[in-house]
């Protein structure tokens, strides 16, 4: 794991985007199309803003979520609202958002047809991944009902999750897809998730599922 101190929230949102675009531009080198992995949640939203403003061939780049709370596009909580809100505006209003959201009432409903949508756009390209003060990245809770299978080594691409500390039912890219990632950013802010982070090296995935994604991660943290 590489950890990346910055002075601030500001020099980080514009150092990451700076970094993600360095990654997205070399991947679009090599790869017709590329794959842009991203979280949702408060802490990227200044990164995405700051990502608007890259000049790069947006068009050939699907961007696709870590995870989905399971509601629809008219809620403050989601995520995939964020992104059209916060991220696909300006030169990056060119790339194609893959979806992780259906209408329908329960993620299982939907799972099958979302897991084929993303399947031909793996491995990810460039990943990017928030973390909860309860360890937990993408919808990987400590807890949850299936955290078992979303950390197992042959895991499907998604899988519908529950857990208390999630307010409605998610769905989430399994470990096993987030590690195939060709390269890995973990966004982190604040005093508390700093220590949280370090303790989560000393423990297992199951007891805190961002563990299973350090190994080939580059940790950006502010205060
Ligand atoms: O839908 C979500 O909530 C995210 O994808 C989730 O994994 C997030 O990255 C962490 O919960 C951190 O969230 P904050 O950035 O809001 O602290």
């Amino acid at each position: 794991m590489n950890f990346v101190e910055y002075p601030d929230r500001d020099m980080l949102a514009m150092s990451l985007a700076d970094r993600i675009a360095s990654d997205l531009g070399a991947a679009l080198r090599h790869d017709e199309r590329v794959t842009f992995c991203v979280p949702g949640g408060t802490t990227p939203g200044p990164i995405f803003d700051a990502l608007t403003a890259v000049k790069l061939d947006w068009d050939r780049v699907d961007v696709v979520l870590n995870d989905e709370r399971w509601v629809p596009e008219s809620s403050p909580r989601s995520n995939t609202a964020l992104l059209r809100q916060r991220l696909l505006r300006g030169h990056a209003a060119a790339a194609t958002m893959l979806p992780l959201y259906a209408d329908t009432e329960r993620p299982e409903e939907a799972l099958d047809a979302l897991s084929e949508a993303l399947r031909p756009h793996l491995p990810i390209n460039v990943l990017v991944l928030g973390m909860g003060a309860d360890m937990h990245t993408a919808s990987i809770f400590p807890g949850a009902d299936r955290l078992t299978e979303a950390l197992a080594a042959d895991a499907p691409i998604l899988l519908p999750m529950r857990a208390d500390a999630a307010a409605e039912p998610r769905i989430t890219i399994t470990a096993r897809y987030l590690r195939g990632a060709l390269s890995t950013h973990v966004v982190i802010t604040g005093a508390e998730k700093r220590e949280v982070l370090e303790r989560a090296r000393t423990l297992s995935p199951e007891e805190a599922p961002i563990a299973a994604v350090l190994a080939d991660a580059t940790v950006h943290w502010a205060e």
